[in-house]
């Protein structure tokens, strides 16, 4: 179901719902010539990287296609990262997509979803 896996890593990307994960770091740090001590919070905005033109061409707009197989080239390292990345990410992403598939799923065989007026 490649459509479907697009258009759940779309609504993540604009609606997504960690926003920001925070680290602390364990050693002195430079980080682009700026001296980071030891013990300096990190907060690493996932939402605001999601929206950020530089990464996602018109950030606003609900495009599943960004993530088509054929365009993944186009999204940069580390700019999508609704589960977080490296070591601590979400260890029930996999569990978390399956439950988001079978919720729509059985939402569609029982609902029809027709857009409001506005
Ligand atoms: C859409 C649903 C979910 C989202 C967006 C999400 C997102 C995240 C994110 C961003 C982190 C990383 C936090 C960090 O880096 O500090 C995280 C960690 C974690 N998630 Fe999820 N999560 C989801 C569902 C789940 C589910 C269903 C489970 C368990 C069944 C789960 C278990 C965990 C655990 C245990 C961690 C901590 C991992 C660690 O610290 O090593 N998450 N999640």
């Amino acid at each position: 179901m490649p459509f479907l896996d697009t258009f759940i890593k779309e609504v993540m990307r604009v609606n997504c719902s960690v926003t920001r994960v925070d680290r602390m770091l364990t050693k002195d740090t430079y980080l682009e010539g700026i001296y980071l001590p030891k013990g300096t919070s990190i907060v690493i905005p996932i939402w605001a990287l999601h929206l950020d033109p530089d990464h996602f061409a018109d950030p606003h707009e609900f495009k599943p296609e960004r993530f088509l197989r054929e365009n993944l080239d186009d999204i940069k390292p580390y700019t999508y990262l609704p589960f977080s990345t490296g070591p601590r990410n979400c260890i029930g992403m996999r569990f978390a997509v399956l439950e988001l598939k079978y919720t729509l799923v059985k939402l569609l065989c029982r609902y029809e979803f027709v857009p409001c007026k506005d």
